[in-house]
């Protein structure tokens, strides 16, 4: 049994197959990436598998556990967190409030002894951020915690929202082009946070359009095109697969003619 199994997913939008029949599996402490050109359907595979979107066809098993179109917060529960492509951070919070606010997703918490501050409500708030304080640590921001997010550079904030993500513990990260908008030496950072977070356990799967890191970090990539899984390997393989290239190249000449 896979940590994360995905069984012939599929979706359309009106006439149009964006997934169609993609089946792979992710363990603990492997980095898996999800790659295509433009319009694969990689987006839209992940919102599959994070519950975003109910799959019209297939299952997404967590442990082994049917979770097919379950909701993100519920997900989150049984140890699948996901970050978004657009940055989810509370700008005018502080990093160590944004960090909390993780902490917070995972207790639907008695919201009336919040309200009248009681030693339960103030012992768990504690204890949210002496956790928020240890995450930002392990992500190297420890010395920015009561910064205004905004202020933060474009990578720190990318390292912010995966530190969020990791409050719930999860068993299953999701990361949605973590190094979008970065430069070579936030990637570079982006990378080492996201080997690390593997090492420990954590099964990883990403979706990223930056063909260096994807070669340099992933252990397995899944390869998209047109909504159907074309190919699917290690790294070195799968880019010297004759579809992955053409693939590829198919986009290039599209763009070329454009
Ligand atoms: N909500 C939607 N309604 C209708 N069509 C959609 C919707 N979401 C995606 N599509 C279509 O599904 C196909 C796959 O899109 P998707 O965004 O998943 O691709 P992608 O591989 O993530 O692309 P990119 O690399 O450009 O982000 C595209 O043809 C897109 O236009």
């Amino acid at each position: 049994m896979s940590l994360l199994q995905i069984e012939r997913l599929g979706i359309a939008f009106g006439g149009l197959r964006a997934v169609h029949d993609v089946s792979f599996s992710v363990e603990p402490g492997e980095i898996v990436s999800v790659i295509g050109p433009n319009g694969a359907g990689k987006t839209t595979l992940f919102n599959m598998i994070s519950g975003v979107y109910r799959p019209g066809s297939g299952k997404v098993r967590l442990k082994g556990e049917d979770v097919t179109g379950m909701e993100p917060f519920r997900l989150a529960a049984r140890g699948m967190s996901r970050t978004f492509q657009n940055l989810q951070i509370f700008q005018n919070m502080t990093v160590l409030e944004n960090a909390m606010a993780g902490f917070h997703l995972q207790e639907r918490g008695p919201v009336l002894a919040d309200l009248l501050n009681l030693p339960s409500s103030r012992k768990r708030i504690r204890m949210a951020e002496e956790g928020a304080r240890a995450l930002l640590a392990r992500v190297g921001l420890e010395r920015a915690a009561d910064r205004e997010a905004g202020n933060l550079s474009y990578g720190s904030l990318k390292r912010l929202e995966i530190a969020r993500a990791l409050a719930m513990n999860p068993a299953v990260l999701l990361l949605d082009e973590p190094a979008a908008g970065c430069n070579a030496v936030e990637t570079e950072e982006i990378d080492h946070l996201i080997a690390e977070v593997a090492t420990s356990g954590v099964a990883i799967l990403l979706v990223e359009h930056d063909m260096k890191m994807v070669m340099r970090i992933s252990n397995h990539v899944v390869v998209l095109d047109h909504g159907e899984k074309i190919a699917e390997g290690p790294p070195e393989a799968v880019s010297r697969n004759p579809a992955v290239i053409a693939a590829y190249l198919g986009t290039e000449a599209a763009d070329a003619d454009r």
